[in-house]
């Protein structure tokens, strides 16, 4: 056996003994009780690190960097100590973020940790103090090989990519990496990142990142690689949680086990139209009316109908205890100014209500003191009557009829639990329920006329026509309006972890929001993002060139200038990693006629298979395609293979198709198959931005794409 397998299998197998002797160890810890707060956090933290050690079985120890001094690390999904610092075994973990500690180099330096940065960035020109990179493959714990590259002196692979690509790192490592078959899931790249995408995992998280990529380019591997990376640097950020927000639940589904498998666990995925807790997306609406209400005009107009929903200042007569207690409209006024400044709808309420209270309780204590006074002059006239001088044992204070300010107090509790009282409350100024303030708006044509001027006449009627179940474009107004009117009370987050409390509560803060394929968010969806991240601590991944959603943006600045101004940071990933140079071929015009003006990401390989097309018959269409599919299932045995089509032809295929993935462009978007076969692209072109989706369906594929041509597109589709 090759030296290097077997001394790398040695070192494996420490790496596998000392995880296993953490992992026992951590688990006996785990079998205590904890009895205080401190002990829960402290049990927390443990558990997330006998989760880390758990899940890194696969893929345990990748990589080994050669320093010129002669210093060996090695790289792996987590970082190990030899042992454990004075018996703790917390401290055995992560300790690879400060691997420059002379006196305690750790056996495997945790991949995100800036020790292992050269594994991911050194290049023969710039090697950084290192002599050699290494990866190593595994299967489960056994080593299967070796790839080396000299990064001084010569001959690195690091420095000139495969068929004129500069700057790959780990080049055999990586096409190895891709040309595997896919099983429908994503998986981890922490061994084989390339230098463009460690840059963006890396960045800075202080403000809003924006990454442009071209299909197969990384961004996905990049974004989930980053929640990784963000979530191990700042550890305060999975007290927040991160949330990674995709475009459908199929997507969602099919990266799930890339976080799982990184270690991290405090993060939600959702999609713009799941994000509010209890409520569903019930329809698909039309594309004018979802183009109408993503528009960025729409924040002002909830803004100016709620404005108008707090009650305007009037005389407020109350009765307590069988008498009736005036409240000058002066004074309501006063308190209605106080109660609104800069609050929520129902926050400003409460305090209206609170003051309201107050104001009763002295009110009616005001009222007692000039009852006092008048009983007291009347007594006092008496008296005179009498020539009798008032003694100091028959003063008004005798007559103990003042109140002192703790029966004030006594008296404003009882009036603010006073049933009736709420009542009163609720009738001066109501608590609103989202959902019905905004059908109320969506199907009032005059009260849009009046809130909402920017609209025409056309559109107005376009909205006030919509049903009145959930569209993916009522999700952000409803957000919108929730934030405006705030909780009638304290929500209380539900769940022991963090990632279950933060799912439960719409208001919930996160530390790091990452979007995937934000070119679809309209302007409304991205303020529902920054809601929850006021930071603005937000990564998110697209291509414009593959924007299919209503709204007309073409460029990233459009896109965000409403919401983000251009406080935002660009960045760009340029090589594609998944579709086949082949294919990447048939885009350029695909490209062109959707509009953009750049030119497609230049992929990494070649597959060696030329795409190829078919001319079918409507009559023939789901024989051949299921032909069709059984010969590329045979071809890519052990993968995937999936069917794009338009909606229409969709049902037509389903029954001859069986279980084979099949989707509209749309649907196919963020996913991939080794071989993809593609239905009527001319049916997908004809539709409002359907050259963008058809170049979304063209570079679904890893291997092959097969394209069935409808030689009589007019017959209806069977
Ligand atoms: N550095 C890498 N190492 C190994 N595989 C990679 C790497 N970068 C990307 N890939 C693979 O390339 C494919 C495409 O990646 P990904 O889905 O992240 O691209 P994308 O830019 O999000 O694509 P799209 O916009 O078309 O959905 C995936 O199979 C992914 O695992």
């Amino acid at each position: 056996m090759d030296s290097s397998i077997t001394e790398e299998q040695d070192f494996l197998d420490a790496a596998m003994a000392r995880r296993d002797t953490l992992a026992a160890h951590l688990r006996d810890e785990l079998d205590h009780d904890a009895t205080d707060r401190v002990e829960v956090a402290r049990q927390r933290m443990l558990r997330r690190q006998y989760e880390a050690l758990r899940q890194a079985g696969e893929g345990l120890v990748f990589g080994r960097l050669d320093a010129v001094d002669g210093t060996v690390r090695h790289i792996g999904r987590i970082g190990l100590f030899n042992a454990p610092a004075e018996g703790s075994p917390d401290a055995s973990l992560d300790a690879s973020r400060d691997a420059s500690r002379d006196e305690d180099e750790p056996l495997l330096v945790d991949w995100r940790a800036p020790a292992a940065r050269p594994f991911y960035t050194a290049t023969a020109i710039e090697p950084q103090g290192q002599r050699r990179r290494r990866h190593i493959r595994t299967t489960g714990s056994i080593v299967v090989g070796v790839d080396d590259e000299p990064l001084v002196g010569g001959g690195s692979d690091a420095s000139g990519g495969g068929d004129g690509l500069d700057g790959l790192v780990g080049e055999g490592a990586l096409l190895a990496a891709l040309d595997e078959r896919r099983t429908g899931q994503m998986t981890t790249a922490i061994s084989t990142l390339q230098h463009e995408q460690d840059a963006i995992v890396r960045a800075d998280a202080t403000g809003p990142l924006i990454v442009q990529g071209g299909p197969g380019t990384g961004k996905t591997v990049v974004a989930l690689h980053r929640v990784a990376y963000l979530l191990f640097t700042y550890r305060q950020m999975a007290e927040r949680a991160v949330l990674v927000l995709g475009p459908s639940a199929r997507f969602l589904d099919y990266i799930a086990r890339v976080l799982p498998a990184l270690g991290e666990t405090a993060v939600v995925a959702a999609t713009c139209d799941t994000l509010l807790p209890g409520v569903t997306v019930g329809r698909t609406a039309g594309r004018a009316v979802e183009e109408i209400k993503g528009r960025a005009m729409w924040q002002g107009v909830l803004e100016r109908r709620v404005a108008a929903l707090v009650p305007a200042a009037r005389e407020l007569k109350m009765r307590w205890d069988g008498d009736f207690y005036v409240i000058p409209a002066a004074v309501v006024a006063q308190a209605l100014t106080s109660a609104v400044q800069g609050r929520t709808y129902h926050r400003a309420r409460a305090v209206f209500a609170e003051q309201l209270h107050q104001l009763l309780a002295d009110t009616v204590a005001e009222q007692r003191e000039s009852l006092l006074d008048e009983m007291e002059e009347g007594y006092e006239d008496i008296l005179s009557r009498f020539s009798v001088e008032p003694s100091g044992a028959a003063s008004r204070s005798d007559l103990d009829g003042l109140l002192s300010e703790d029966e004030i107090d006594e008296l404003r509790e009882r009036i603010a639990g006073n049933a009736t009282i709420a009542r009163f409350v609720e009738s001066v100024w109501p608590t609103l329920e989202p959902q019905t303030l905004l059908r109320d708006l969506l199907h009032d044509p005059d009260l849009l006329a009046r809130l909402a001027p920017e609209l025409t006449p056309d559109e107005i009627t376009a909205v006030v026509a919509e049903p009145e179940s959930w569209s993916s474009g009522d999700i952000p107004l409803l957000d919108a309006l929730w934030e405006l009117l705030g909780d009638v009370e304290e929500p209380r987050p539900q769940g022991e972890f963090t990632a279950d409390k933060a799912r439960s509560q719409r208001g919930w803060v996160y530390g790091h929001v990452v979007v995937d394929e934000a070119q679809e968010l309209s302007e409304m969806q991205w303020r529902m993002v920054l809601r929850r991240c006021p930071s603005r601590s937000v990564t998110a991944v697209g291509d414009i060139d593959q924007t299919e959603a209503a709204h007309r943006h073409t460029t990233w600045s459009q896109a965000v200038r409403a919401v983000l101004g251009d406080r935002w940071t660009p960045a760009e990933l340029t090589i594609c990693y998944r579709t086949p140079r082949e294919v990447m071929e048939l885009t350029g015009p695909v490209l062109f006629e959707a509009g953009s003006r750049n030119a497609p990401p230049r992929a990494v390989r070649s597959s060696g298979v030329l795409p190829w097309q078919l001319a079918v018959t409507t009559g023939e269409l789901a024989g051949i395609a299921a032909q069709s599919v059984q010969e590329l299932q045979q071809r890519w045995e052990g993968g995937t293979v999936g069917v794009i089509a338009p909606g229409s032809r969709i049902p037509g295929l389903r029954a001859a198709l069986g279980d084979v993935p099949l989707l509209t462009a749309t649907q196919s978007k963020g996913l991939e198959w080794d071989a993809t076969l593609l239905i009527d692209a001319e049916a997908i072109a004809a539709e409002p931005r359907g050259f963008n989706a058809l170049y979304v369906a063209l570079t679904r594929c890893t291997q092959e794409l097969g394209r069935l041509t409808i030689t009589d597109p007019d017959q209806p589709p069977g």
